[in-house]
């Protein structure tokens, strides 16, 4: 039997409450190393305030939130992300006045503060990192360019790249694809894959095509609490997850078609 030293997150009986309201109910799921999880479900369902509690950056009201066995709701944010989680919010925010070179630069662990960074010797380590972590999110070509003039979605891989080159185990997206174009969320979808065969992924998704091109397994919410979980044909599949998310979904995009 598996126990929680396998996976690389248990989260067990996770609830927030917020002057009594339950943004987050009893909730428990497990990641495996490797893996992408998409988490998806309506509207104030409870998704990014899961990431939130994960990272740190909410308390857990009860409950336990493992990442390889350390338990994360009493470690500050600082010690989440040294430990190895890594999260990306849902607007990109890369420094826009500096390179794409600097901005990865600047995020190698061994530089924090900005002019720490900037101070710090560019020694091989440091120049291979960069280089390697450009090309696995698309921006060999732009590394001197400053990333204010990336488009939205290089943006988007830009941070992405700024979180792997600190090499977490974990890394937490929310709606990484909003405003991408089809071929921008295709690469995003490969660069996921990529990632993954050293890291485990968590995103949050709307985007029911990007989702079944990357989910491993779906875990859906539904006023704070796991309605279903499995693959995404298992999910789909749930006349529950069809009432209150997948069918609302499908004839809003009807309606928008019409
Ligand atoms: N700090 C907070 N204080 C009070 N209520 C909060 C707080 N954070 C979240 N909530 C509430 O918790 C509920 C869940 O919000 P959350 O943002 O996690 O939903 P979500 O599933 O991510 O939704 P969306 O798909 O719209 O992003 C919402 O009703 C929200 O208003």
């Amino acid at each position: 039997m598996s126990n929680a030293q396998d996976f690389i997150l248990a989260v067990e009986g996770l609830t927030v409450s917020f002057d009594g309201f339950k943004a987050v109910d009893d909730l428990s799921f497990y990641v495996d190393p490797q893996e992408i999880r998409v988490i998806i479900g309506p509207n104030g369902a409870g998704k990014t305030t899961v990431l939130d509690l994960i990272c740190g950056k909410t308390r857990a009201t009860d409950g336990s939130i493992k990442f390889r066995g350390r338990e994360l709701t009493r470690m500050s944010e600082h010690a989440i992300v040294h430990a190895g989680v890594g999260r990306k919010f849902q607007n990109p925010s890369v420094f826009e006045d500096l390179t794409v070179f600097e901005n990865l630069e600047i995020s190698y662990p061994r530089g924090r503060s900005v002019f720490g960074a900037l101070l710090f010797r560019r020694d091989k380590a440091v120049l291979d990192a960069v280089h390697e972590t450009a090309a696995t999110v698309f921006l060999s070509d732009h590394l001197d360019q400053p990333a204010g003039l990336l488009s939205h979605g290089q943006k988007q891989w830009l941070e992405i790249g700024m979180l792997l080159i600190q090499d977490p185990e974990l890394l937490m997206l929310d709606e990484p694809v909003a405003g991408m174009s089809v071929a921008e969320r295709r690469q995003t979808a490969e660069l996921l894959r990529t990632i993954t065969r050293q890291r485990s992924v968590i995103v949050i998704e709307h985007d029911m095509q990007f989702v079944e091109d990357i989910a491993h397994r779906v875990t859906v919410m539904h006023q704070g609490r796991m309605l279903a979980e499995g693959s995404l044909e298992h999910v789909k599949n749930d006349p529950r997850v069809v009432e209150v998310y997948l069918g609302h979904r499908e004839s809003r995009e009807e309606a928008a078609h019409a």
